[in-house]
């Protein structure tokens, strides 16, 4: 049987997509995607390899722009936003937009990204004093995501898992509403991939989260709904119990190494 769709949630979504699709040379790596994400979920985006599952992301955080359908925030049409204002809306993507400074350390990073109300202009001109102003929050921002015993360690020192933590806490700086990840855990070892799912249903606390993620067992720890995507086109969504007993999904899985 496959999966009953699961009830909508009262509130409105506050991320949203309506016939989302993007072409490549003629190819359809996302063809006519629906996709809600509610306020205060952390909903998961999965599927086999090639399903377009980056490239539902990349539209969503407009670093690419789609061929066809429309995009919603907060109810306002961000189709055609450039990513910077997306970003300064309070769609924040980690990792790639938070960048990290190698030679910086762990206490100048958090410190640097506290500089960036919107979330973009890098003010390296202010005086070392304003900076120090700054040094409770980034103080708090540093033990939230576990990080106070590598305060004055280079950025560039850490190790992979570490890293990954200060990335969450210069997007952290940020205080976005939404939060996207792309593969949080890719490339991680056992170790860092439960302190980093810790983190992240920490930091989902009072915001929303979506996203890609291969580590299914990630996936049904801390996503309260996923969406399953294959050959660019949605299978199934609901909760991870529903969609990973449907047999649509059991078959698209099949053969693929995240079976
Ligand atoms: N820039 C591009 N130009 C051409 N084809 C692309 C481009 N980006 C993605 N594709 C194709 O679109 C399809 C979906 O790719 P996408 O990377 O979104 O899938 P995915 O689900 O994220 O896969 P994976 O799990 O392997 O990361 C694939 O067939 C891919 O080759």
């Amino acid at each position: 049987m496959p999966a009953a769709p699961m009830p909508a949630p009262r509130s409105e979504p506050i991320l949203s997509a309506r016939g989302l699709t993007k072409e490549f040379f003629g190819f359809k790596a996302v063809n006519g995607v629906d996709l809600d994400v509610y306020p205060g979920t952390i909903h998961a985006l999965i599927g086999p390899n090639g399903a377009g599952k980056t490239t539902v992301f990349n539209l969503l955080t407009k670093f690419l722009n789609p061929t066809a359908g429309t995009i919603r925030f907060e109810g306002r049409d961000i189709t055609r936003t450039r990513p910077a204002d997306v970003a300064r809306l309070g769609l924040v993507r980690s990792f790639q937009i938070s960048a990290v400074f190698a030679q910086l350390t762990v206490l100048d990073n958090v410190r640097v990204a506290l500089q960036r109300p919107n979330g973009l202009a890098t003010q390296f001109w202010r005086s070392n004093a304003v900076l120090s102003r700054l040094d409770a929050r980034a103080a708090e921002l540093i033990e939230a995501v576990g990080l106070s015993s590598f305060s004055d360690t280079l950025a560039g020192d850490l190790p992979y898992g570490r890293k990954r933590a200060l990335e969450i806490a210069t997007t952290l700086a940020l205080d976005p509403p939404v939060m996207l990840f792309d593969e949080p855990m890719a490339g991680m070892g056992v170790e860092d991939i439960g302190r980093i799912s810790a983190l992240i249903r920490k930091v989902a606390a009072g915001r929303t989260v979506l996203m890609v993620e291969h580590n299914l067992n990630v996936v049904s720890d801390l996503c309260d709904r996923v969406t399953v995507l294959a050959r660019g086109e949605i299978l199934a969504d609901g909760d991870y119990a529903a969609v990973s007993a449907d047999p649509r999904v059991r078959e698209a899985y099949m053969g693929s190494e995240h079976a």
